[in-house]
Formats: structure tokens, sequence, C-alpha cells
């Protein structure tokens, strides 16, 4: 295992960037607008996810997940190696709290493709510094054709990403805001708007933006 994901000190997650969590049930699109929003925005940082899952074809090692055994996932849980972790359709799937530790010391925010489960665990931890976003399909028979499109699951694995489906949305009251991704460029607006209006609000909290108070005052 990496040393960068494996080494932390979780009591010193630092404060300083926020953390931005999409959540969606399966082909939903959240990965799709994940990464349209790295690409658009240098001061967000992935936060790259360990999983017992089989690495799908074009998957990299380190880049989209970080492809474990049982065992190792076991240990890096059992050193508390991890943000949050969670059993999602009966794999392990867990964020490293080193890098993200890294990204917030140098004044990144980070950014989380993570189930329902984790997004409660990582509200629990750092409360107002997370903003949860949820990703809706249009409907079910879309969701359906987008795995489909995908063309990276069996049937069997979309047959129970499906029936997964509608459970997994019981939980969008549990998000700050809840999107429809209907059509992509109009949802990824919608993104980069939530996050530009969570930082000037952060800004306001901490007092970054101070200077203009003490202009208005003068
Ligand atoms: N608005 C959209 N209209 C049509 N197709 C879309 C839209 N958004 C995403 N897609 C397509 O749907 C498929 C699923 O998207 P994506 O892989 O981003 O879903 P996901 O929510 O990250 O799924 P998973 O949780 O399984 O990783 C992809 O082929 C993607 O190109
Ligand atoms: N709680 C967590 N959920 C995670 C994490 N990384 C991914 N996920 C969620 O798992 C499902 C399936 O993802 P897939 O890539 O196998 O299709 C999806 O809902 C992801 O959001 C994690 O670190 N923690």
């Amino acid at each position: 295992m990496a040393d960068d994901i494996s080494s932390h000190s979780n009591d010193k997650l630092s404060r300083r960037g926020l953390l931005f969590v999409l959540s969606s049930p399966s082909g939903a699109g959240k990965s799709t607008l994940a990464r349209m929003l790295l690409g658009a925005d240098d001061e967000i940082a992935m936060s790259v996810s360990v999983t017992t899952r089989a690495q799908r074809p074009g998957e990299e090692h380190g880049k989209d997940y970080y492809f474990v055994t049982g065992d190792e996932f076991e240990e890096m849980v059992a050193d508390h190696a991890f943000l949050e972790y969670a059993t999602v359709f009966g794999h392990r799937y867990a964020t490293p709290a080193a890098p993200v530790q890294k990204s917030l010391e140098h004044g990144q925010d980070v950014l989380f493709d993570i189930d329902w489960q984790g997004t409660q665990q990582l509200y629990q931890r750092a409360g107002q510094d997370v903003v949860r976003v949820f990703i809706l399909p249009p409907t079910l028979a879309e969701l359906r054709d987008r795995l489909e499109s995908r063309a990276t699951d069996s049937n069997e694995i979309i047959d129970s990403r499906m029936q997964r489906a509608t459970s997994e949305i019981s939980h969008w009251d549990g998000y700050d805001y809840v999107l429809i991704n209907d059509d992509l460029d109009a949802c990824f607006a919608k993104v980069k708007q939530i996050l530009s209006t969570e930082r000037l609000r952060r800004a306001r909290q901490t007092g970054l933006i101070g200077f203009v108070r003490d202009l208005v005052a003068e």
C-alpha cells in the first residue's frame, strides 16, 4: 500500500477548504460531472477512493481508485487510515484521510464521489465544511440506458445497480442540494454555481473577505 494514502493524522484534519461531495445512484452521471469540474477548476482536488472491487477496463490504479484486497482494506480500517468507509454493491469502498488532509493544507477544496453512507460519516466528522450534492437521473429508464451505454458492467451488475437505485434515491434528503442531470451541460453549470456560492459563503464565515468590510467601513 502506498505510504501517501496510509500515513496520516486524522485528528489534525485541516478546516481551510470545502469538502464537496457528489453522490447519486450508479449511472446518474456524478463521475462525469466530477471529471468536468476537475478539468475546469484548479482549486479543487479529487479524493481517490480505495476499493476492493475489480478494476474496470480503462481504470488506472491511483487515479480512478486504489484497488486493494479485502485483507489490505481491513488493515487500513484497523490503522484508522480512512475518513469514512462503507460497503456498496457488496464491495468495500473508503476515503483515505492523508491525501484529503494534504489537499486542505495546500488550500485546495476536495471533491468526493461517494455514496450516502460515506456522506453521512463525512458530515459527522467535518460538519459545516461539507457541501453535499445529490445527482438524480431524469427517469429510471434513462438511468438504465446510461448504465447500458457506458458498457462497463455486465447485465447482472446493471440489474443489481438498478435494484439499489430506488433505495439510494430515498436518501436525497440528507443532502444540501439535489440536481436532476438531464442536460449534462446545464447540470454542470449548476454544480459550478453551487461551488462558487459555497466558497463565497465560507469566505464570509471565515473572514477571508474582511478587507471588503474594511473598505466599506472606511
Ligand atoms: N446528462 C447526461 N446525458 C446523457 N448521458 C449522460 C449524462 N450524464 C452522464 N451520462 C453518461 O452516463 C453514463 C454514466 O455516467 P457516470 O459514469 O458519470 O455515472 P456515475 O453516477 O458516476 O456512476 P457510478 O456510480 O456507477 O460510477 C456515462 O456513459 C456518461 O457518459
Ligand atoms: N462511501 C463510499 N462510497 C464510495 C467511495 N468511492 C466510491 N463510492 C461509491 O460506490 C458506488 C459505486 O462506485 P463504482 O465506481 O464501483 O461504480 C458509487 O455510488 C460511488 O459513489 C468511497 O470512498 N466511499
